[in-house]
C-alpha cells in the first residue's frame, strides 16, 4: 500500500509542475459584483467517497485527506457518522478522524444525522459537524428514514448539544433544485427548511442540487427566495454536475452574493439515495474558474490536482475534473 501511494504521489508531482506552467498562461479578468474571496468547502472524502461501491482502504482516505490539508483548503468534510448498515463506506469514520494529521487553520468536519452520530463525532474529535435535511419529503424518507419535520426535531437535539459543547454546526438542504422522486421542488419550500436550520443555530446553510438538474436562472430564483430568510453571506452552494451545469450554477450563485462553494476533488461523488446523480463539481475546476475571475480562495490548484490524481489512481478511475484532464492530455 505504501509503495502504491508513493508511486501515485510521484506521478502527481510531475503533473502538477506542468499545471504550474499551463495555468499561468491565462490572464485574470474580474467582473464587478462578484465576491473578492470564496471559501471552498471540500467534500471529497465524504460526499465524494460515500458512493464508491468498493470499500476504500482507510490508509487511502487518510493520505487523501492529508494531501487535501496541504492545499490551502480551510474546511474538509472528512467522513460521516451515519449508520454503517446504510452507508458502509463511511464506517471507518472514527479511525479516519483518529489517524489524519491535524493541521492548524483546517477544519475537519463530519456529517451527523442525529444525536447518536453527533456524540460519536465529538468523541472522535470532529472540529465541526453538519446536519443534513431535505426540501423533499420523499428524499428525506429515503435518505434518513424520517419526514422533514421529524428530521428537524432530531437536528434540534444536535444543535442544542452542539451549543453546549461549543461545536459549530453547518446545515444542508438537499434537493433544492429538484428531487429524484418528486421532480420539481419549490424555492419557498427550500427557504422554509433553510430558515428552520438557521434559526436552530446552523452558522451556514449549504443548498444542495443533489441530482445536478438545476440551471442558472433557477439558482437565481432559489437564492432570491432563500436570502429573504437567511442572510446571503450565510449561504453556500453545493452542486452536482449531472447535467454539466454546475460551474454555470456556481457563477450564478456568486452573482447573487454567495461566497461559499462546496466541491469535491476530481469531481468524485454522488448520493447513495439519489440514483443517477453524478459527482460533485470538481474543486480543481472551481478554483480554476475563481482564479480566472481574480477571486481569491487561498487554495493551490497544483496541489489540488496532485491530491486529485492520487485519489483517482487509488480508485482506478479517470479524474472527473476537466482541468486535470486538460493538463494530463497536454503532457
Ligand atoms: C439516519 C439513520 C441513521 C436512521 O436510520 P434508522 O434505521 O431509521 O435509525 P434508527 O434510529 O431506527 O436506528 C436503527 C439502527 O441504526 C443505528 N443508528 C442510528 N443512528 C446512527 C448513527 N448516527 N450512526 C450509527 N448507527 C446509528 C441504531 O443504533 C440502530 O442500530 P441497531 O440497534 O439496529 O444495531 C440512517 O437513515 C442513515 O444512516 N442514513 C444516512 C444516509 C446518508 O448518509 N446519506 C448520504 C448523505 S446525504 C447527502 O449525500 C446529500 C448532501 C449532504 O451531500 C447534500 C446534497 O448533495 O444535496
Amino acid at each position: 500500500m505504501a509503495a502504491t501511494i508513493r508511486r501515485i504521489l510521484k506521478s502527481g508531482k510531475i503533473l502538477a509542475n506542468h499545471c504550474n506552467v499551463q495555468c499561468r498562461q491565462f490572464a485574470q479578468v474580474s467582473i464587478a459584483g462578484l465576491p473578492s474571496f470564496v471559501k471552498i468547502v471540500e467534500v471529497g472524502p465524504r460526499d465524494g467517497l460515500q458512493n464508491e461501491k468498493e470499500i476504500v482502504p482507510t490508509d487511502v482516505k487518510v493520505e487523501f485527506i492529508n494531501r487535501l490539508s496541504d492545499t490551502g483548503l480551510s474546511v474538509i468534510e472528512v467522513t460521516s457518522f451515519v449508520s454503517p448498515k446504510w452507508v458502509p463506506q463511511m464506517s471507518d469514520h472514527k479511525e479516519v478522524l483518529d489517524r489524519i494529521q491535524r493541521k492548524s487553520g483546517v477544519i475537519f468536519s463530519a456529517l451527523t444525522p442525529n444525536i447518536q452520530g453527533f456524540q460519536a463525532a465529538v468523541s472522535a474529535k470532529a472540529d465541526e459537524v453538519a446536519i443534513f435535511g431535505a426540501a423533499s419529503e420523499s428524499f428525506s424518507k429515503k435518505n434518513i428514514n424520517c419526514s422533514i419535520e421529524e428530521s428537524l426535531n432530531r437536528f434540534q437535539q444536535v444543535t442544542q448539544a452542539a451549543k453546549q459543547s461549543n461545536i459549530p454546526v453547518r446545515g444542508y438542504v438537499s434537493c433544492v433544485l429538484g428531487c429524484p422522486y418528486e421532480g420539481d421542488v419549490s424555492p419557498d419550500k427550500v427557504a422554509q427548511v433553510a430558515k428552520r436550520l438557521y434559526d436552530m443555530g446552523c452558522y451556514e446553510i449549504s443548498l444542495g442540487d443533489t441530482i445536478g438538474v438545476g440551471t442558472p436562472g433557477q439558482v437565481k430564483q432559489l437564492i432570491t427566495s432563500v436570502s429573504k430568510v437567511v442572510p446571503v453571506e450565510k449561504l453556500a452552494i453545493h452542486c452536482h454536475d449531472t447535467y454539466g451545469q454546475a460551474l454555470a450554477n456556481i457563477f450564478s450563485a456568486l452573482q447573487m452574493g454567495v461566497s461559499v462553494v462546496d466541491s469535491s476533488v476530481s469531481g468524485l461523488g454522488g448520493c447513495p439515495y439519489a440514483k443517477g446523480a453524478s459527482g460533485n463539481v470538481s474543486t480543481e475546476d472551481v478554483v480554476y474558474l475563481l482564479n480566472g475571475l481574480g477571486i481569491k480562495t487561498g487554495v493551490d490548484v497544483q496541489k489540488l490536482i496532485e491530491a486529485g490524481q492520487f485519489i483517482s489512481q487509488s480508485l482506478g478511475q479517470k479524474s472527473g475534473s476537466k482541468v486535470a484532464q486538460a493538463i494530463k492530455s497536454s503532457l
